[in-house]
């Protein structure tokens, strides 16, 4: 009997990523993403991948620590939507979390650049993952 072989795909990729907001959600960070990674170069919302054991605020919160030196109170963590892209190193479901309030200056970690922005972003390019976001805040948030 012949087995039927079904090329196994790999899980998706889970992904906190964080909308800052300032100036009455006006405004919003974007960094450039660090050399040696996929799409270096590239523009998107701070955030990353999910550690084993993680919850989406969790990692959130580290990541935030990790690439731009600030805390996070969980409760000031907004678990806003879902989004998924698929890439060719990658398939991602991305957690987008809107955060009005941290303690800190936000500062390169990594050797990134970052910039606030607000609608339509003046920085290019940008990851593609983060076109359906920045879509829904135009629509969302009529004063951005
Ligand atoms: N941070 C962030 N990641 C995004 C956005 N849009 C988007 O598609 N992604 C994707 O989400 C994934 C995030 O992974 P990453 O490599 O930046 O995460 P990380 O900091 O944990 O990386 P590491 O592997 O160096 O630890 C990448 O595949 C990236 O392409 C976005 O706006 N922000």
């Amino acid at each position: 009997m012949n087995a039927t072989l079904t090329p196994s795909t790999p899980p998706r990729v889970e992904v906190a990523v964080a909308i800052l907001l300032r100036d009455d959600d006006r405004e919003f960070l974007l960094g450039s993403r660090p050399h040696g990674k996929p799409y270096a170069g590239y523009w998107e919302f701070p955030g990353g991948k999910l550690e084993a054991g993680e919850s989406v605020a969790q990692a959130l919160q580290r990541e935030m620590h990790e690439e731009l030196g600030i805390q996070i109170d969980h409760q000031h963590v907004e678990i806003w939507r879902t989004t998924e892209h698929d890439y060719p190193h990658a398939q991602v479901r991305l957690h987008w979390c809107k955060v009005r309030l941290w303690q800190g200056n936000p500062q390169p970690q990594e050797g990134q650049q970052i910039a606030w922005q607000s609608l339509p972003p003046t920085v290019e390019p940008i990851l593609p993952g983060a076109f359906p976001v920045l879509d829904a805040l135009q629509h969302s948030t009529p004063q951005i």
